[in-house]
């Protein structure tokens, strides 16, 4: 059935990947605000108060009322309720982030102020006002990050100052890893006909970063070029994740089990195979789970580049759509080179972006095989089929999904 699949449109792929992950997304759970680093909200993101929630001093110094000079009638510290100030010619001293008592008329620093000899305060106050008015940050109920949103330490430092203490959230999707192929060597270097395994090492690395939780013990293999140790494997792997990718056995060869082991899964295809070079065998099935919801096997090439394309077209937007984040997008930058098209193909072109990432050099040493150009470059220029790029030329351009300071 396979072996005729018409190639998907890369870019139809990538949607095809992120609309089956957004409608199998894991149900909201409440997780404490320190826990919440990089998880997805569920809901959106609202003030629970007006922020600031009472009117806040933003200096050192006295709270007065009416004209100068005034007397001292006490003292507001930052976590106190004030007093109201009732009477013209009185002041309170006043601490940062102190409440400013109802009646004040204006804030004056203590270094802009004098006291006389009988203690009376006198000073002019600054044009703008030196406290912080409630709402002036959020209303209460405002939407400040809408569902979706990724969590990080400045989620989580908002999330906090407006009073919570837990986040609705999408669960992180578990993933597991099979390598397939006999040939495949996990220690030593390669010769006489065998080569290292360089996707048991790196795939873990790509999944987490696009959000992802994978242990150790969920990366297996090689697994046994047979349909049973196939069948086998992606069973037991199956029952811990909800994303299973595989390396290798995507086409047709004589130990190529990964369509079989499907079929007789009972797999469906969201994909199979798609129209971009390098990586056209990739593919996604969808499994039906044991409770309902589906689980999903990603047959990643063997080729290890092809590999990691098929990451970034499949994966990647599949881990978004399962934790409710919005689709990765494609970014454009001018391209140094120019980059041939691959006919009907999407082509995929490795490339490195300058220091402000406006321009993308295509590198070398970027056959599907190979990973050394991988390990230098930013990203894919995308050259859409019946297309080619001039130097110069405005072009789609595809991010690994690197973190800051990686390949700086
Ligand atoms: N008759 C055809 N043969 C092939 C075609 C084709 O169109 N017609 N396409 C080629 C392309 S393109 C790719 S990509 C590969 C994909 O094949 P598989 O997914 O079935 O992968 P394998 O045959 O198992 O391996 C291909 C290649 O990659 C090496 N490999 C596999 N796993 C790893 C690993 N974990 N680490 C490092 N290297 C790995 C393997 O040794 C092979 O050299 O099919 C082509 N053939
Ligand atoms: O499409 Mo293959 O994936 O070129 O190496």
């Amino acid at each position: 059935m396979s072996v005729d699949a018409t190639p998907v449109d890369w870019e139809q792929a990538r949607a095809l990947a992120y609309e089956a992950g957004r409608s199998a997304a894991g149900p909201a759970e409440l997780i404490s605000l320190p826990e919440a680093d990089g998880r997805t909200l569920a809901e959106p993101l609202r003030a629970l108060t007006d922020l600031p929630a009472f009117a806040t001093s933003s200096i050192d110094g006295w709270a007065v009322r009416g004209p100068k000079p005034w007397r001292v009638i006490g003292r507001v510290l930052a976590g106190g309720v004030a007093a109201p100030l009732d009477e013209d010619g009185t002041c309170v001293e006043i601490a940062t982030g102190a409440m400013v008592p109802v009646g004040a008329d204006a804030l004056i620093r203590i270094e802009e102020s004098t006291r006389d000899a009988a203690g009376l305060v006198s000073g002019a106050p600054r044009s703008i006002p030196e406290w912080r008015l409630p709402g002036e940050e959020a209303h209460k109920d405002e939407e400040l990050l809408p569902a979706g949103t990724a969590v990080d330490p400045a989620v989580i430092g908002v999330a906090a100052t407006c009073g919570y203490e837990v986040l609705s959230v999408r669960p992180r999707p578990r993933a597991g890893l099979l390598v397939f192929g006999d040939e495949l060597l996990t220690a030593g270097t390669p010769g006489a006909g065998r080569v290292r395994d360089s996707l048991g090492p790196q795939v873990p690395g790509w999944l987490r970063r696009c959000g992802a939780i994978i242990d150790p013990a969920a990366v297996a293999g090689p697994v046994h070029d047979t349909l049973d140790a196939h069948l086998e494997a992606v069973r037991g792997a199956l029952a811990g994740a909800d994303l299973v990718c595989t390396t290798g056995g995507t086409m047709h060869g004589p130990v190529d089990h990964l369509h079989p082991t499907l079929a007789e899964l009972g797999a469906e295809y969201v994909v199979n195979t798609v129209a971009v070079r390098p990586g056209f065998p990739m593919l996604l099935a969808r499994i039906p789970g044991p409770d309902g919801r589906p689980r999903f096997l990603a047959g990643l090439p063997g080729n290890p580049q092809s590999a990691v394309i098929a990451l970034i077209t499949l994966v990647a937007p599949l881990l978004a759509g399962l934790q409710g984040r919005p689709a990765p997008a494609l970014t454009r930058v001018e391209t140094a080179a120019a980059v041939p098209g691959r006919g009907d193909f999407t082509h995929l072109a490795l490339a490195r972006l300058d220091r402000d990432g406006r321009s993308a050099t295509p590198v070398g040493h970027v056959g599907s095989a190979m990973l050394r150009g991988l390990s230098n470059a930013h990203g894919f220029v995308v050259v859409r089929p019946g297309t080619q790029a001039a130097a110069g030329d405005l072009v789609p351009f595809l991010p690994l999904p690197l973190v800051a300071g990686e390949r700086p």
